[in-house]
């Protein structure tokens, strides 16, 4: 089967997570001519065929908003560790406008090349002091770039907003705030996202309580790291009314029934998963394999190209080798994804008439 060829839908995609090494690359030659950055060159900060990120970051935590993060450090190792890779690494050489265009627009070229047909990027906003860039700056840049893109390729992106686990409750409302705002240009739901160890989500109720209000979708992060999930957090974050969750790794069994009873669309990451070491085993012993038993619509997702190396083609490769999912099966798994997208129903149907069946 031609996996680049089938017509794929990317629900999990973190747009500073899906940079191509090479793009930052590019992004560091230039900065380094003009004597703009101290940072090690991307290739070697995350050399080629490295994907081992670890999520354990309990000796690099970094708290606090965005604002107040440490300045990127020099490094002279390769780090393991996952989330300090964005805040101390990405963010910092991804630190004007100029940057975060040609890191959009790449991330939706290589989506597009690798035949995905719908997406939903999702990113937190990010306000960049040094470039005087607000957070409602940062989303509406991201937007024109997708609008550009959106006018001239198969591949059609919206926009979903995260809110980080380390954010204060201001902060995630300023989050639904902005997605009010920018709904009609494309935003169509706000996420969970950050550090699975770091704060506490009963904070953040009254932000997506708001959000279900105004109709906006609601994806959330859910029980990614086992010794930090907890029964409370997980009834927590159900009460919030999500429309789809991510991971879903860690579940007892009461709340996978609920689950199950809820229909909710789950995105599915394997080779994250695997590389992380989120789950016990390998690709076979993925929990999509129990599932995809439930009825639960799955949209597999990459998480993070850019760090885990593997392409959305390359993710349904994978699962139709280690689950033995024969060519219908994959048309059908691809197809699914298409009734929890958050896009509006006449997306759905140019979605229905262009995968694949079988
Ligand atoms: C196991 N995978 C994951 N789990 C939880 N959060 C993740 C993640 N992968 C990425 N992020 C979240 O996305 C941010 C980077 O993209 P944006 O700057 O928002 O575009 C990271 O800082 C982290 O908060």
């Amino acid at each position: 089967m031609d996996f680049k060829a089938l017509p794929k839908i990317e629900l999990h995609a973190h747009l500073s997570g899906s940079i191509s090494r090479q793009c930052l690359h590019e992004i560091w030659v230039l900065k380094k001519e003009r004597g703009e950055t101290e940072l090690e060159d991307p290739l070697i900060e995350m050399p080629e065929g490295k994907h081992d990120y670890d999520l354990d970051t309990s000796e690099n935590r970094v708290t606090g908003p965005y604002e107040s993060f440490p300045k990127p450090k020099l490094t002279t190792t390769p780090s393991s560790s996952f989330f300090p890779l964005f805040s101390r690494y990405i963010y910092g050489l991804c630190n004007d406008r100029a940057s975060l265009v040609y890191t959009t627009n790449s991330v939706l070229s290589d989506f597009a090349a690798d035949g995905v047909v719908y997406l939903e990027l999702r990113t937190t906003p990010r306000a960049i002091a040094s470039e005087g860039m607000r957070k409602d700056d940062y989303v509406q840049t991201v937007l024109d770039c997708i609008s550009t893109s959106n006018k001239s390729s198969t591949l059609k992106t919206n926009l979903i907003l995260s809110i980080d686990r380390r954010n204060d409750l201001p902060t995630a409302m300023q989050v639904v705030e902005l997605a009010t705002k920018y709904r009609n240009q494309g935003v169509v739901g706000i996420d969970l996202c950050g550090d699975p160890a770091a704060g506490d989500v009963s904070l953040f109720r009254p932000a997506f309580e708001e959000a279900k209000k105004r109709g906006i979708k609601i994806t959330i992060h859910f029980a990614e790291a086992p010794n930090t999930t907890t029964p409370n957090e997980l009834t927590n974050l159900l009460e919030y009314q999500p429309d789809r969750i991510g991971h879903v790794i860690n579940v007892p069994d009461d709340v996978k029934q609920e689950i199950v009873r809820r229909k909710l669309g789950l995105e599915l990451c394997l080779s994250c998963n695997v590389h992380a070491k989120m789950i016990t085993g390998t690709y076979s012993d993925h929990h999509f394999g129990w599932w995809r038993e439930t009825g639960c619509p799955i949209a597999l997702s990459t998480d993070d190209v850019g760090v885990f190396g593997s392409t959305l083609s390359n993710e349904y490769r994978l699962i139709a080798e280690h689950f033995d999912l024969n060519r219908k099966e994959i048309c059908d798994l691809a197809r699914g994804a298409v009734e929890v997208i958050f896009g509006v129903e006449e997306e759905k149907e140019r979605l229905r008439s262009m995968m694949w069946r079988e």
